[in-house]
């Protein structure tokens, strides 16, 4: 099997006595969709934060696309191909669509940098941001304003700024918080496209989307690893079941 894109080995974190990262190890393989679910304050986010670069573990290694980056800030490791989408965006409001996405692709660094508007006038770049915007069904809104795109569009936006600079992991912070059913709908069947492309660690609540989409499961409680597997197996852990998903009437 090939090498794993991401390698969590043995993190631990703390917050003065509260151990919130235990002894955490999992890994992303190429082309996977590895879901990270657990109940509010199993530490999720405390992991993502330490993924991203954002958080330095107390210790335990992160490897990247076989290399330690353990000691990496949050720009190094997007260098190297970590894209972080949804939690914080680059989206600016008063772009449009199609400017939003020149930006990500000028900003992704293949292009001479210079003032922006001049950039921006040019036709490959134009005609490279609508491609991408194409790529997540936004073609039509590459003149729109980003503040006047509903709140699904604008996660597609996130998503086609993160595709352009070709990233090697996807980093998916909570893609459906604040979706409504359709948009919902909408946006999962965009991440569904995206699958075997870029390999994807997906936080999420939402249970009906973490099932359809993640090829593994790794579930968090009390900022320890319960199981890592494949969604059946996930489902009938009896320690996930009476742990978790008990609290989620849906699965
Ligand atoms: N900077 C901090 N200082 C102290 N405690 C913290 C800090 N950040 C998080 N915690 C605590 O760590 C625990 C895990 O929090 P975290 O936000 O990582 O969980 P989570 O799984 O992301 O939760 P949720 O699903 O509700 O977002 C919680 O008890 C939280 O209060």
């Amino acid at each position: 099997m090939s090498a794993p894109v991401l390698a969590l080995d043995n993190i631990e974190k703390s917050f003065g006595a509260l151990r919130v990262t235990q002894g955490v190890s999992l890994d992303v393989r190429p082309g996977e969709v590895h879901a990270l679910i657990g109940p509010n304050g199993a530490g999720k986010t405390t992991l993502v934060a330490q993924i991203a670069g954002a958080l330095r573990p107390d210790s335990g290694r992160i490897r990247f696309r076989d290399r330690d980056v353990t000691g990496l800030g949050v720009a190094a490791r997007a260098r190297l191909g970590l894209g972080r989408v949804f939690q914080l965006s680059n989206v600016v409001g008063t772009f449009t669509a199609l400017e939003n996405v020149a930006v990500a692709i000028v900003a992704a660094g293949d292009r001479p940098f210079g003032p922006w508007q001049p950039a921006l006038r040019d036709p490959a770049l134009g005609d490279e941001a609508a491609a991408a915007l194409a790529r997540v069904g936004l073609a039509d809104r590459a003149e729109t304003r980003a503040s006047d795109l509903s709140h699904g569009e604008r996660r597609a936006l996130e998503l086609a700024m993160s595709l352009v600079q070709d990233p090697k992991l996807l980093l998916l912070d909570e893609p459906m918080a604040g979706t409504g059913r359709a948009e919902g709908e909408r946006l999962t069947e965009l991440l569904l496209s995206l699958k075997g492309r870029v390999p994807m660690l997906l936080v999420e609540h939402d249970m009906g989307t973490v099932f359809r989409l993640a090829d593994r499961i790794t579930v968090l409680i009390y900022g320890s690893v319960a199981v890592t597997g494949a969604p059946d197996a996930v489902r009938a852990d009896p320690v996930v079941r009476k742990a978790y998903l008990g609290e989620e009437e849906a699965v």
